[in-house]
């Protein structure tokens, strides 16, 4: 058979994991990538070839070019026209065409999750060619009522472990919240309130980075998360390409914050009706973000719109891949998260203060080639990135206020009084009546930007620091003072929540 010759394969993709190499691979193909797992924290990488479509599957002249072997998680590449010269790539962990979605989840989704109900930051994302199968892995909520039954991608299914711990944990309360964005042409929009476009990137004092202004709307249920993700993705930028009928021209990213409350137990003789009172909260959040797919002009067939659409995907995906190189050369200082908004809010994703798990989605056909091994070398390059991710524990006054701060902001800049309230400074004691019924006491505490005041800190500090007499146990009892000070916080956001899901608008 001449090299370059195309023929039709069906099992390539889809075949049952096997040690043995399909019979036209050489023995020992070139290894021109192998890195050995280590338990080195650093992104962990998982590829997922999508099977043939019907269309790529009927076509005659489709050639073998992708050959995955999840028990050897490797992934070998023939090179274009050569029937001698292969590429093997070794990940994390590779998935083939009959990985379920609960396959990936179990491997790619389920650990970072766990470590995020711990109170690490964790980040999952998909990163591939236009429709290589991002958004079905990530998003994908199939619900057959007739069989009662749900084929659901990540993001459903890591909520649905997330309410599961949360309600098995007596040990602990939970309060879980989610946000929904995406990143359109380089300006943020919320997906679950598209009337505030262009919300602004931020560094909070400790480095981390945030929206301003993002709702962030409390979840109690798997429902009320897939709620939130139709109505986010009614507002979604999706449109229709040769490559994909429902092209996502935007990278979206879901954000869920748990915050686990850990409690001391003031009587240990008698534990089940023991008091108990707050020692902190340990906040874990999660970013599960569908880059939108890089994709070439001719092949896609986009003009107009679509096509600057595509140039400025095309732009943030090659500044992520940027990004990466730079994390992954541990001699390059400077790395540029500031030349995208999309680098520049994943920025603690890449080697910072969370734990990532990517995952390459490849689409095997023999057209993709040149797709796929960039994705595929994007994968190995991600792989070395290392990454620094530590507990976020938080005393509890300050959760709270972190909340009211931002939800103060947020409202501040709906009623388009942002600029007025800097300016002029906030009235402490309207500000708080507008919000709770006990304004006078919070005024107390916030000071007129909203945050809690130097004295009150103080205030709470030193309490903290007296010795309670609650008895025996009094030396585990770190921070039950400022209890006074933290319902009254808890009573000004508390109000926040009311009626949010109710607030949430579609375009
Ligand atoms: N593992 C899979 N099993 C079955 N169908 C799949 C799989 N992966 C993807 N598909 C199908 O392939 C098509 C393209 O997938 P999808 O829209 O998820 O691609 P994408 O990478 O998100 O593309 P884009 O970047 O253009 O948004 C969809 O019809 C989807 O249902």
């Amino acid at each position: 058979m001449n090299p370059g010759q195309c023929f039709k394969r069906s099992i390539i993709h889809g075949a049952p994991p096997s040690d043995k190499p399909p019979p036209d691979m050489p023995p020992s193909p070139h290894k021109s990538h192998f890195l050995q797992n280590s338990d080195n924290e650093r992104v962990k990488v998982t590829v997922r070839s999508r099977p043939l479509t019907k269309a790529e599957e009927s076509r005659e002249d489709v050639i073998p070019v992708v050959f995955v072997n999840p028990d050897k998680s490797t992934v070998t590449v023939r090179r274009k026209g050569s029937f001698v010269d292969y590429t093997e790539f070794k990940f994390d962990a590779v998935l083939g065409a009959s990985a379920t979605q609960a396959d990936v989840y179990a491997v790619a989704a389920q650990p970072i999750v766990l470590d995020v109900l711990e109170g690490y930051n964790g980040t999952i994302m998909a990163y591939g060619q236009t429709g290589a199968g991002k958004t079905y892995t990530l998003a994908d909520v199939v619900i057959n009522d007739a069989i009662q039954s749900r084929v659901e991608g990540i993001i459903p299914r890591s909520a649905a472990n997330i309410f599961e711990y949360a309600s098995n944990d007596k040990n602990h309360e939970y309060h879980i919240s989610m946000s929904y964005i995406q990143i359109y042409m380089e300006t943020i929009q919320d997906l679950l309130n598209p009337e505030t476009t262009n919300l602004q990137i931020r560094e909070a004092e400790d480095g981390g980075i945030f929206i301003a202004g993002v709702h962030e709307i409390e979840v109690k249920s798997l429902e009320d998360v897939v709620t939130l993700l139709m109505l986010g993705d009614c507002n979604r930028q999706c449109a229709f390409t040769k490559l994909n009928a429902h092209s996502s021209r935007s990278h979206a990213i879901v954000i869920i914050t748990v915050e686990k409350k850990t409690f001391s137990l003031l009587d240990s003789t008698n534990s089940s009706e023991g008091r108990r009172i707050s020692k902190g909260i340990l906040v874990g959040k999660l970013f599960l973000v569908d880059l939108a797919g890089s994709e070439r002009l001719k092949k896609s067939g986009s003009e107009g719109l679509r096509a600057v659409e595509a140039m400025s995907v095309n732009m943030s995906l090659t500044a992520l891949g940027k990004c990466i190189s730079a994390r992954a050369d541990p001699s390059i200082t400077h790395v540029p998260f500031r030349d995208s908004k999309l680098t520049r809010l994943l920025q603690e994703s890449l080697g910072g203060n969370t734990k990532t798990s990517l995952i390459i989605n490849i689409a095997p056909c023999c057209d993709h080639i040149q797709e796929t091994l960039s994705s595929l070398k994007f994968g190995i390059r991600a792989m070395k990135v290392g990454s620094r991710a530590i507990l976020n524990f938080e005393e509890e006054f300050r959760v709270l206020n972190r909340h009211l701060q931002e939800n103060t902001q947020s409202k501040d800049k709906q009623a388009g009084n942002d600029t007025k309230s800097h300016n002029q400074g906030v009235n402490p004691e309207s500000h708080i009546d507008a919000q709770t019924n006990s304004g006078s006491k919070c005024s107390n505490i916030l000071d007129h930007k909203g945050k809690v005041s130097r004295r009150a800190e103080r205030n709470i500090l030193k309490k903290s620091t007296k010795e309670p007499d609650f008895g025996q146990d009094s030396k585990d009892v770190s921070v039950n003072c400022g209890e006074e000070e933290i319902r009254e916080l808890q009573r000004a956001y508390k109000k926040h929540y009311v009626d949010e899901l109710q607030n949430v608008q579609v375009k």
